[in-house]
């Protein structure tokens, strides 16, 4: 195949792309064959390689025979004071808080940084400082921007160390005039001297504050604290996978772990008719959304959402011995989930519990306790969700023995 990959001139300092330059058919294999060493000692023993790449199949972009490009819907910059009041912004070079300039990137969403570096000359022009992390002063922290896949809605946050955005109606229409693409914006409110980009106040400049964009047959809102996939298109994917998976029907119950703004509940929920969901998610704002999702796509007596740390809840389901679910979804962050959480979803017993995963070695560690506690490996599917980087998202099956 004549892949033709790209080149990237601040690949190097950015770091983000690591394998750009990689042709898009062997950075497929390099992922699969890094899931398959990973889970290779729990995988049937002395099959043929290619019996094994059957039996764990990687979903990559379809791109008609081209590099994936412009596939992250969502885009985010830091920004630092920079010479005679000029901001700075782009992303952090590896492993450091010193910026690369970035003026367009290859795998983000046309438009994406147009919205980003927007908010930069519109704080220049009205002389909004950006925050200096060394000294703790300043007020423009990060934006972050995410671009609609199924409607041409984006939403644009600003972060700022502070309340008071001085000027802030003008701030707001100099955005509007450079990005008029942008469908909302909110300021988000972070005066915490960490890592941490969000803060926990956020509210609306324009626009509502949030925005709506669609999955599968499903309408989402999307408010700025709440997590939603970057990639949609294999979002997709992914989500089919996960409800084929399940082996949904009819009057069953459902536990989406872990589910944000409830997406992939919502999304089962839509296919299979009388199915019932119960999500569980600690964010505050994604728990809104999602009930607001609910409403908005007519699910709101089948789909409920708990807002709670997903172990605390699954430890009150435990003592309660009241709830029973037919299956688990799970999509815990990178960290994996707890042994509360999978020792809860032991004593309940479902059928199938489909394990989604960010971060396959966190997964491989979570499953040791399934595999002890009565459930065989059913699938596993890996599906590229970021292209270009090591990263592989998968997709895990377990069945009750
Ligand atoms: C990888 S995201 C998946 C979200 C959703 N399933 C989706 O596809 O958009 C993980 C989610 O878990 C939430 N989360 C992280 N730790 C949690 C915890 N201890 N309890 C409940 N939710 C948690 C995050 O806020 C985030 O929304």
């Amino acid at each position: 195949m004549g892949f033709k990959t790209y080149t990237c001139p601040i690949a190097k300092s950015c770091g983000g792309c690591e394998w750009l330059a990689v042709p898009y058919p062997i950075q497929l294999k390099r992922k699969r064959d890094a899931v398959l060493q990973l889970f290779a000692d729990v995988l049937p023993s002395g099959a043929t390689v290619q019996q094994r790449e059957e039996l764990v199949p990687i979903y990559g972009m379809d791109t008609d025979g081209m590099e994936p490009t412009g596939y992250r819907h969502k885009a985010a910059t830091p920004f630092a004071p920079g010479k005679r009041g000029s901001i700075r912004s782009g992303f952090y070079t590896r492993g450091t808080h010193r910026i690369v300039p970035c003026a367009s990137c290859v795998v983000e969403a046309p438009h994406a940084r147009e919205a980003l570096l927007a908010v930069a000359r519109a704080a220049e022009e009205l002389r909004i400082p950006a925050y200096d992390e060394d000294h703790g002063r300043g007020l423009l922290r990060h934006a972050i921007v995410r671009m609609g896949y199924a409607t041409d809605e984006a939403l644009l946050t600003v972060v700022t160390n502070g309340g008071q955005i001085a000027r802030e109606r003008q701030f707001v229409e100099r955005i509007r005039a450079r990005a008029p693409f942008v469908t909302a914006i909110a300021q988000n409110v972070n005066q915490r001297h960490t890592n941490a980009i969000l803060g926990h106040e956020t509210r609306a400049l324009y626009g509502g504050g949030h925005m709506v964009d669609g999955l599968l047959d499903c309408e989402f809102e999307i408010g700025p604290t709440s997590f939603y996939q970057t990639n949609p298109a294999q979002t997709e994917v992914l989500y089919s996978l996960a409800i084929e998976g399940a082996r949904l029907e009819r009057g069953m119950r459902v536990l989406d772990a872990y589910c944000g703004i409830g997406t992939i509940g919502m999304c089962a929920a839509k296919q299979v008719d009388g199915l019932a969901v119960v999500g569980v998610e600690q964010v505050e704002g994604a728990v809104a959304n999602a009930r607001a999702n609910a409403r908005r796509n007519g699910l709101a007596d089948r789909c409920k959402f708990v807002c709670a740390d997903a172990t605390s809840y699954m430890r009150d389901v435990a003592r309660a011995g009241r709830e029973g679910f037919d299956a688990v979804i799970m999509d815990p962050p990178r960290a994996g989930s707890t042994p509360t959480f999978i020792n809860g979803v032991l004593g309940l017993a479902p059928e199938r519990v489909v394990y989604v995963s960010c971060n396959p070695a966190t997964q491989r560690r979570d499953l040791q306790l399934f595999l002890d506690g009565g459930y065989d490996i059913e699938s596993l599917e890996v599906v590229d969700m970021f292209p270009h980087t090591k990263h592989a998202e998968t997709v895990l099956v377990l069945r009750r023995r």
